[in-house]
């Protein structure tokens, strides 16, 4: 899959700035992979346009589900932060979770694999199931479910140890066997090892930050996990770094169903098969193929908010 296809020929999808949505053919809307996120004034003024991946025959028409969550509520103490949410998430496709800061998309996704555990306050009532059982079930292990489920953070967080040993951590943890070929292996699929192969000795801190973030992926993907969360893998990083991210998230999600968080909407259009759209108070609002939220949502808030009319 590509995820951004510049030929000239290319259906690109334009969300006009004055909230109304038409779909155009002109080659010069190719959004910028570079493009700074967040700002909502700055994405009308400065790109009002999200190009959407097209790559439809790539992807299995009726993808089977990989994660399913029902009437998913989470409270930090008091305070409610997703309200009801249910959501089918396709399997080896992108799910892009975006929204304005504080909806809920992070507490969503760490809800995916029992991140939210290690939050004292948090309370998650609902369900979410995988692999025909809901992870919540008392039985269930949560550092077993990591395995299948692994996450990746905002801040490249490689230990102070080797390249090697980084990725080997990730093995260990889940008590398997770390041999030179699966460390080896979980470099070459994270994008990594052409450009650190002789030197797995060295320190993953001395990697430059986008490799550090591919190590991270590395050690998340050696275990050979079915799920993929990344919480804004790309926030932190160069625009160079970023767009080898994104093509490593298209490359990671024929193997692995890969469920991101963004800020940037462009990323998200960019990147991702299926988008829902959070908006404050923790409701999904809207949950669709992700070029039938930038071309055409059926929610006027969502028009809103994708419009940049608030965020
Ligand atoms: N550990 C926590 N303790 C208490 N409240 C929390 C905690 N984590 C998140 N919240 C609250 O839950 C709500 C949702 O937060 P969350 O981080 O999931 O939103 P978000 O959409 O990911 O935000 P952002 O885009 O800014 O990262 C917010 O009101 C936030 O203040």
């Amino acid at each position: 899959m590509t995820p951004t296809d510049p030929s000239p020929d290319r259906n690109q999808r334009r969300v006009a700035t004055d909230g109304g949505v038409s779909t155009t053919d002109d080659a010069e809307s190719t959004s910028d992979p570079t493009e700074a996120d967040g700002d909502s004034e700055k994405l009308v003024d400065v790109s009002s346009s999200f190009t959407v991946s097209d790559d439809d025959e790539d992807r299995p028409q009726a993808a089977e589900t990989a994660i399913e969550t029902r009437d998913l509520d989470v409270y930090y103490g008091d305070e409610q932060a997703l309200q009801s949410v249910s959501m089918e998430i396709p399997e080896k496709q992108v799910t892009a979770l975006i929204g304005p800061s504080g909806c809920g998309k992070s507490t969503f996704l760490r809800c995916l694999n029992r991140m939210n555990d290690l939050i004292d306050i948090a309370n998650v009532d609902g369900e979410v199931r995988f692999e025909g059982k809901n992870i919540y079930d008392e039985d269930v292990d949560p550092v077993a479910l990591r395995r299948k489920i692994g996450m990746v953070f905002q801040q490249p967080n490689p230990f102070p140890k080797s390249i090697y040993d980084n990725v080997a951590f990730g093995l260990e943890v889940q008590d398997e066997a770390v041999t030179d070929e699966t460390v080896r292996r979980a470099l070459e699929r994270a994008a990594l090892l052409e450009e650190v192969d002789g030197r797995l000795d060295e320190s993953g801190l001395e990697l430059s930050g986008g490799q550090q973030q591919r190590l991270c992926i590395a050690r998340a993907i050696a275990p050979d996990p079915e799920v993929i969360l990344m919480d804004e893998p790309a926030s932190a990083l160069d625009p160079v770094a970023t767009s080898k991210i994104e093509d490593l998230i298209a490359d990671l999600s024929e193997e692995y169903t890969v469920i991101i968080v963004t800020h940037n909407m462009q990323q998200a259009a960019r990147i991702s098969d299926k988008t829902a759209v959070f908006l404050t108070g923790g409701e999904l609002v809207e949950y669709d193929d992700t070029k039938d939220i930038f071309e055409n949502p059926d929610n006027q808030r969502v028009e809103d908010y994708i419009t940049g009319k608030f965020g």
